[in-house]
């Protein structure tokens, strides 16, 4: 059985004549374990598509016809408690605005710290090593110095990599990444890719990668949906067989 799928979702925009189909028809599966590249021209609805799956889209937006089945049952119709529950216990979502999510004003420590309270009962001393162990997975080798720093403090590219630890502490089952790494430069960029297949790997962790980068998409996914179409509102799955596999 496949963990999350998406069945002919429409998404509309609510205007004073009705609601207008900005999506229509997207139909996709993603299987336990994989990590499916989700891929298409600007504007056909990829972001939308994560955003209606973990209860994000914007007030004048609705899903108005489609079902999002996740372990089988259907999501769609989630109210506003049980999304939030969704999204701290099964399915992150990474966007780039995440790098909007720290607190400029108080240090990475305290916003971890605060994090993993809200959501996992343990003591400090295990909250500390955790805290210390998810931002040596995602590639600081000096986790002391970037507790002690304020966001300010820290390129766009390693806040993003904070952001990352402070999602994979929620230990999502499926991570939906959005442009995960457009922000940061070539060398971070690999190893924060490397990081998602590992974490795949050694996690079964399930992720979603919507992603303009033609590099990313060949080397590390296992499959990509391609959505096609002129109102981006078709899509076909084709099996990445032919790519290298890392
Ligand atoms: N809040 C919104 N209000 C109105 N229209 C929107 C809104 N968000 C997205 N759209 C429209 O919905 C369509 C799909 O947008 P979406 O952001 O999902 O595209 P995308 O495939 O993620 O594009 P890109 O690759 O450029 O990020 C686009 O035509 C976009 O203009």
């Amino acid at each position: 059985m496949s963990l999350l799928r998406v069945e002919h979702l429409e998404i509309s925009i609510s205007q004073p004549s009705g609601f207008q189909p900005l999506i229509q028809d997207v139909s996709f599966q993603i299987n336990k374990g994989e990590m499916v590249a989700l891929v298409g021209q600007s504007g056909c609805g990829k972001s939308l598509t994560a955003q209606a799956i973990v209860g994000l889209l914007e007030k004048s937006l609705a899903i108005t016809s489609g079902n999002i089945l996740y372990k089988g049952e259907n999501i769609v119709n989630y109210d506003k408690v049980r999304f939030m529950r969704l999204r701290r216990q099964e399915i992150s979502l990474l966007i780039q605005e995440s790098l909007n999510g720290l607190n400029p004003i108080r240090p990475i420590k305290k916003q971890m710290e605060e994090m993993i309270k809200q959501n996992r009962k343990c003591s400090k001393t295990e909250r500390s090593s955790q805290i210390k162990f998810l931002l040596e997975e995602v590639g600081f080798s000096k986790p002391d110095q970037i507790l002690r720093a304020y966001p300010f403090e820290l390129s766009g590219g390693m806040r993003q990599r904070v952001m990352l630890a402070m999602i994979l502490s929620l230990k999502p089952t499926v991570l939906i990444l959005d442009e995960p790494t457009t922000a940061l430069d070539v060398v971070n960029r690999n190893r924060v890719m490397r990081l998602f297949k590992h974490l795949q790997r050694a996690l079964s962790m399930t992720i979603l990668l919507i992603s303009h980068d033609q590099n990313n998409i060949m080397t590390y996914s296992d499959r990509i949906i391609t959505f096609e179409g002129k109102r981006g509102m078709y899509d076909f799955t084709r099996v990445a067989s032919n790519y290298k596999k890392v």
